[in-house]
Order: C-alpha cells, then structure tokens, then sequence
C-alpha cells in the first residue's frame, strides 16, 4: 500500500523565521518510525525544484546543541534555506544512524578511547550506518515532490533516492560546521563513508 499523507498541521517555528510551516504526517510508511515532514511552499516566481533535506534524529545534537557532531547547525541550515526558498526538511527518526540513542552514547565512550565512529558502532554489534531511505522516497512520493534539489553531503542518499524514483536536479551541499571536538567524527565521514566534505580540507589545512 503507498504511503498518503495523514494529516498537515500549521504551525509557526521561530526556527523557520518566524514562519508558517506544515508539519506533515504519513499513512504506510515502510517502517515504523514517526518520520514527518516541516514543509514551506515555495513562492509562485521560485521555479527550481524544491529543495529537500532528509535530516537523521540527533536529540544530541538538534535539541541539545552537542559539538560532537555538525548535525544541530545542519538543521538550522536547512530550515533557514526552506524558509527562504521553499522546499521541505524531512526528519527522520533514525537516531545515531539508526542505532538509537542510548546505543549512539556508548559509542561515545568507545569513540572517547580513540575509536572511530564506525569502528564504535561495530565494537557494540551494530552496523556502520543502520539507516536506508525508503520511508523518505516514500514521504516524497506522497508529498508529489519527486523532482528536487537535496540539500546533503552524503552519497548514498542521493543513490537510494534516485532507486526509487526520485528525480535529483542538483545535489546542493550542506554546510561543514567544524569544531575541536567534531573534527575527527567529520573526517571518518569523508574517509570512511565518502561523504563530500571539501571545507574539511581547507579547515584543516
Ligand atoms: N552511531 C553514531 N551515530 C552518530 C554519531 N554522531 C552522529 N550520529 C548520527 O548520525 C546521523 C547523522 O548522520 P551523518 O553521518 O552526520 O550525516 P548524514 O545525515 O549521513 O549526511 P548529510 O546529509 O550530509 O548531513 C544522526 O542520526 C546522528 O544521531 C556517532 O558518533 N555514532
Ligand atoms: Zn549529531
């Protein structure tokens, strides 16, 4: 059964610019997890495809404003660029990868005795990165936006979306936020995952 939209709930985000924002939930999705979908019509003149983020849950990092990892600026990024252009953020319940927190949290005690990211996440019996992207392409479909621009750094979103159907226009990257603390969970991303992540070069250079 293809997933249909449950319902859009208006709502004003001060994340969003202080602007109305829907915030949209799913009927059969492929998993589940509640994904939902912050959504800003784009402005009648805009006529690029609308720009799209899959953001992972990070309640560490979103909610909490860790500097372990870049994902809370990502957020702000992309909520700002719907804000400004239209387009939709999709937030995906897929917590530490989709480990889930608690699991994230004693991979940062490993990572704390000099374990990379993905080596932490096999150390505790779980895979590099646990996620896939269906319930997304699925959230998309619904949504009727299979032609888009997507906001990532992250190869294998771009390749699973487009295997199940989605049309990416342009791959637009997503901001490097670079800190003392994250700088090594940065560079296992681009070195062990091929994330494209070129300001992290000239960071360290
Ligand atoms: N297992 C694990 N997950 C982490 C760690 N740090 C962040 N995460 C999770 O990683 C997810 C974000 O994935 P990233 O690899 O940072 O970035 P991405 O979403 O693949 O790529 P972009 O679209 O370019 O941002 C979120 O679900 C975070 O909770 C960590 O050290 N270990
Ligand atoms: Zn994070």
């Amino acid at each position: 059964m293809p997933a249909v939209v449950r319902a859009r709930v208006p709502v004003t985000l001060s994340r969003v610019q202080g602007r109305s924002a829907d915030l949209v939930t799913f009927h059969h999705l492929p998993d589940p997890g509640e994904h939902f979908a912050v959504l800003v019509p784009a402005s009648p003149t805009d006529t690029a495809p609308p720009l799209v983020r899959l953001h992972s849950e990070c309640l560490t990092g979103d909610v909490l404003g860790s500097a372990r990892c870049d994902c809370g600026p990502q957020l702000d990024e992309a909520l700002r660029a719907i804000a400004d252009h239209g387009g939709a953020v999709l937030y995906l319940r897929q917590e530490g990868r989709g480990i889930g927190l608690y699991n994230k949290l004693d991979t940062y005690v490993l990572q704390s005795q000099d374990h990379d990211t993905f080596a932490a996440n096999r150390m505790i019996g779980r895979g590099d990165d646990e996620r896939d992207y269906a319930s997304a392409a699925a959230m998309l479909h619904a949504l009727g936006l299979t032609r888009i621009r997507l906001l990532t750094n992250n190869p294998d979103k771009v390749r699973e979306l487009r295997t199940y159907g989605i049309e990416i226009t342009e791959v637009v990257p997503t901001g490097v936020y670079v800190t003392a603390e994250n700088s090594r969970y940065l560079s296992a991303k681009a070195e062990l995952a091929g994330h494209t992540i070129a300001l992290l070069q000239e960071a360290a250079a």
